[in-house]
C-alpha cells in the first residue's frame, strides 16, 4: 500500500495578512509551499504528495506541476472540507497510510515526518503534540478570570496520520466544523497515538510568524561559496587533459601533475568554500609521489573533506579559457566525468569556455586558465 501527503493550502491566509495567500509568499528563499511540498515529495517514505489547493491558485503551481509525486485537488470552504476533497481525490489509489499536513507548516523535517509513520505502524491514529510548558489563564476584556491547569494539555500540530480508509470514513460522517483531523477521527472513535512534537513546526498565522520561520529556516543551513583559478602552460605533446577529458591538440600542458587546469579550478574553489587553503597545501609539489597524478585524487580528496564536514556541493561552475583547443564538442563529455568524480547530478556541474579575443597569454595560445566557483551545503 501507498503512503500519501495530502498538504491543505487552500486557505485564504486572513490572519497573515501581506495580501498573497501566505503559502505563496517568499520565505528564506522559497515560497512558504515550495518548503512544504518539498519536505514530502524528498522524503522516500511518501510515495503521493495530494495538494489540495484553492480553485484561484493554480497559476502559483510552477514547476511543481510537472513533479511525479504531485497531484492536485480543490479545497472547500473550510480546513475539514479540504481535507475531505484531498482524500476522496486519493480513493482507489492504493492509499494505505496517509498524513494530513498543513501547507503553513514549512519547517516539518523528516525526523518528524517519520515519528508519525513509524506511530502509525501499531496505531491507527498518531499526531505530534507539544505539552503545554506555560501556566493557562481563561481572560476576558485583557483581565484575567481565572486560570486553567495545563496537566495533560498538548497544543495540536501536523503532520496527522492515519490509516486511510478509517480517515476517509471519519471525515464523511462528521458534521464539519473540526479543527483538525484528530477532532474528525475521535469523533469516529478511533485511538491516535501522541508523537513528540517539534518548537520549530510552527504554523505561519500571524504576520510575525514570517519572520520566526526565516530564524528557524535560515538558522539550519550553512551555504558556502568558493572560487578557484589556475593556469598551465603550453609545452611539447599531442594532448590536454580538461575536466578528466582527454582532448587531442597541438600541444601538451606542462605541470606537476597531469594538468588538469579545470579540475585543478573546481578543486580549489572547494577547498575556497571550505577555507581550507589550495591544491598545494593539501598535495604540495615538492612531493614527488604526485608526479603526473591524475587530478582526479585532489578533487575526490577535496569532496571527501567537504563531506566530512557535513557538506554536500551544491553545484560547480567551470570556465576554461582559450583558443584552442575548441572546448564545445567536449563539454558535456567534461559535465558528465566531473560529475561522476564528484558523486553530482550533472544538472549541478557546469563546464564552459571562452576565449580572451586573442589578448593575453591565453590569446597567445601559451596556455590555458580557468576559473571555478563551488557551493556547499550543509543541511
Ligand atoms: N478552506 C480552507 C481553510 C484552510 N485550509 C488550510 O488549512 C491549514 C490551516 O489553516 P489556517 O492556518 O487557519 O490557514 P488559513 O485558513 O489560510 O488562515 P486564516 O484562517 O488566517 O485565513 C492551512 O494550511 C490552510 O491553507 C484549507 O486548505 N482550506
Ligand atoms: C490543524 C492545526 O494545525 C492544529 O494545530 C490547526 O488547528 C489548524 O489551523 P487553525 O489556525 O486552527 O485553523
Amino acid at each position: 500500500m501507498k503512503t500519501a501527503a495530502l498538504i491543505v493550502a487552500a486557505g485564504r491566509g486572513s490572519r497573515a495578512g501581506g495580501g498573497l495567500p501566505k503559502q505563496w509568499r517568499a520565505l528564506a528563499g522559497r515560497r512558504v509551499a515550495d518548503w512544504t511540498l518539498r519536505a514530502f515529495a524528498d522524503h522516500p517514505g511518501i510515495d503521493i504528495v495530494m495538494l489540495v489547493i484553492h480553485p484561484d491558485d493554480h497559476a502559483f503551481l510552477g514547476d511543481w506541476s510537472d513533479h511525479p509525486k504531485l497531484r492536485i485537488a480543490h479545497g472547500g470552504a473550510t480546513r475539514d472540507a479540504s481535507v475531505l476533497n484531498g482524500l476522496e481525490a486519493l480513493e482507489g489509489d492504493g492509499v494505505g497510510k496517509v498524513l494530513v499536513h498543513d501547507v503553513a507548516r514549512l519547517c516539518v523535517g523528516p525526523a518528524l515526518i517519520e515519528a508519525v509513520l513509524a506511530a502509525l505502524d501499531t496505531h491507527c491514529g498518531a499526531a505530534p503534540g507539544l505539552a503545554v510548558v506555560d501556566a493557562l489563564w481563561r481572560g476576558e476584556d485583557g483581565i484575567v478570570q481565572g486560570v486553567q491547569d495545563r496537566e495533560g494539555l498538548y497544543r495540536a500540530q501536523t503532520p496527522q496520520g492515519f490509516d486511510f480508509a478509517t480517515l476517509l470514513a471519519a471525515h464523511r460522517a462528521h458534521p464539519g466544523g473540526a479543527a483538525d483531523d484528530v477532532e474528525v477521527a475521535r469523533a469516529a472513535g478511533v485511538e491516535v497515538a501522541i508523537v513528540p512534537g517539534e518548537e520549530s513546526n510552527l504554523k505561519i498565522t500571524r504576520p510575525e510568524d514570517f519572520a520566526r520561520a526565516e530564524r528557524i529556516l535560515g538558522g539550519q543551513m550553512d551555504i558556502r561559496l568558493g572560487n578557484g583559478y589556475d593556469v598551465h602552460r603550453f609545452g611539447d605533446g599531442d594532448y590536454v587533459i580538461l575536466c578528466g577529458v582527454q582532448v587531442p591538440h597541438d600541444r601538451g600542458l606542462q605541470g606537476h601533475s597531469d594538468a588538469d587546469v579545470g579540475m585543478h579550478a573546481v578543486t580549489d574553489a572547494i577547498y575556497g568554500a571550505l577555507a581550507e587553503g589550495d591544491i598545494g597545501r593539501h598535495f604540495p609539489p615538492s612531493d614527488p609521489q604526485w608526479k603526473g597524478a591524475a587530478s582526479e585524487i585532489f578533487l575526490k580528496h577535496a569532496v571527501d573533506l567537504a563531506a566530512s564536514k557535513g557538506f554536500k556541493i551544491g553545484n560547480v561552475d567551470c570556465t576554461l579559457v582559450c583558443e584552442y583547443p575548441k572546448v564545445g564538442p567536449h563539454a558535456a563529455a567534461m559535465q558528465a566525468e566531473m560529475a561522476r568524480i564528484m558523486g553530482l547530478d550533472p544538472d549541478r556541474v557546469s563546464v564552459k569556455a571562452t576565449t580572451s579575443e586573442r589578448l593575453g597569454f591565453t590569446g597567445r595560445g601559451e596556455g590555458i586558465a580557468a576559473l571555478a566557483t563551488a557551493t556547499l551545503v550543509k543541511p
